[in-house]
């Protein structure tokens, strides 16, 4: 019975949360220039019993337990909201191929949890002829992301789906809206080979903001928005600026200050804390400068780790707009 339904593959893309300007708001999904997959793995194929193989290079990061994997409570998920459209379940063997590190900030447990219900989604498509509209697909990778991280923010999922700038709006109806993206811009992230998880992240920032601080905010993500949707490259990476995140986390991130320093006079358009950190990411329209930041960033924000390895990369990377896509 299994050989005749077809195995379904989707790679979810990494994403810079916040993109500075917009705490929890603002997302935008990103892929290497040179064609490497900077993301999450996952398939799905018809079995006799329900299983989780997880494999690839950050796999020993996980949970020993497959069943303590967001994989595992992402098929779970999916079966009871397939139960609720009385829909017949498949009993499936579900492979993750985890390519990226843990507590990255480059939205690691986001690509885990699209690719998985993408690839569910896709399997039903595919051999069932059902599958969730996007709205309901979004809204169930929002309550995953959220469980992991403990609080409710789709700033990586969003883009990590959808593709491009996602703008969160507060109707539960919608959820995101996709901004222009500046598409000749480069991205450099740089990932140290250190782990921040998002929860103590979180944890580090207060409980109230100043009125100035607020109003800052406020004009910036404005300005921003307003930038996008002219194409004013200029103005927008202007105001790229983390009034609430970056002043309490940069202590979390050896070497960040000095790299801002650096890059900024260098002439970057814009740096900053890729979504909770410990990855930078940093702008540039010029391929040449992209080169130069990813080598100086190799050489100076990379960390060796007490067994004296260091785990960590660096990636030229452009918008992707396509988001999640089988493959
Ligand atoms: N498939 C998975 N991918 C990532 N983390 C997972 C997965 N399954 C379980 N986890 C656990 O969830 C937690 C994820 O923590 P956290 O939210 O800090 O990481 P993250 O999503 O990688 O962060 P970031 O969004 O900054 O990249 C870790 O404790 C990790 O062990
Ligand atoms: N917006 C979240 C992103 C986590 O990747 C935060 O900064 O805590």
């Amino acid at each position: 019975m299994s050989e005749s339904k077809q195995k379904v593959s989707v790679f979810a893309p990494a994403s810079i949360g916040n993109v500075s300007v917009g705490f929890d708001v603002l997302g935008l999904a990103v892929k290497p220039i040179d064609g490497t997959l900077l993301g999450d793995v996952v398939s799905v194929a018809a079995s006799e019993s329900n299983s989780l193989i997880v494999q690839g290079e950050f796999a020993k990061k996980l949970p020993g337990e497959p069943t303590d994997n967001i994989v595992w409570h992402c098929l779970q998920l999916f079966n009871q909201a397939l139960v609720e459209m009385n829909q017949a379940i498949d009993t499936v063997t579900l492979t993750l191929e985890k390519k990226m590190p843990v507590g990255s900030g480059l939205g690691s447990s986001a690509c885990s949890v699209v690719a998985a219900l993408e690839a569910l989604n896709c399997y039903y498509q595919t051999n069932h002829q059902f599958g969730f509209d996007k709205e309901k697909m979004l809204f169930m990778m929002g309550q995953m992301e959220a469980k992991i991280s403990g609080s409710l923010h789709y700033d990586n999922v969003a883009p990590c789906y959808f593709g491009g700038m996602q703008l969160m709006v507060p109707d539960s109806n919608i959820i995101t809206r996709t901004l222009p993206s500046f598409d000749d811009c480069y991205f450099v992230m740089a990932y140290p080979g250190i782990e921040v998880s998002t929860k103590a992240a979180r944890d580090v920032l207060p409980e109230r903001y100043s009125r100035s601080d607020v109003i800052t905010f406020g004009q910036n993500l404005a300005t921003f928005v307003d930038a996008c949707h002219r194409h004013d490259k200029q103005q927008a990476f202007s105001v790229v600026t983390d009034i609430v995140a970056q002043p309490y986390r940069k202590h979390l991130l050896p070497g960040f200050e000095n790299a801002c320093d650096y890059l900024s006079s260098q002439g970057c358009l814009a740096v900053g804390i890729s979504g909770s950190g410990p990855t930078l990411f940093c702008v540039t329209d010029d391929k040449e400068k992209a080169q130069s930041f990813a080598l100086w960033l190799e050489e100076h924000y990379l960390q060796t780790l007490s067994s004296g390895i260091c785990e960590g990369f660096v990636h030229i990377c452009q918008a992707d707009i396509q988001g999640a896509c089988q493959i």
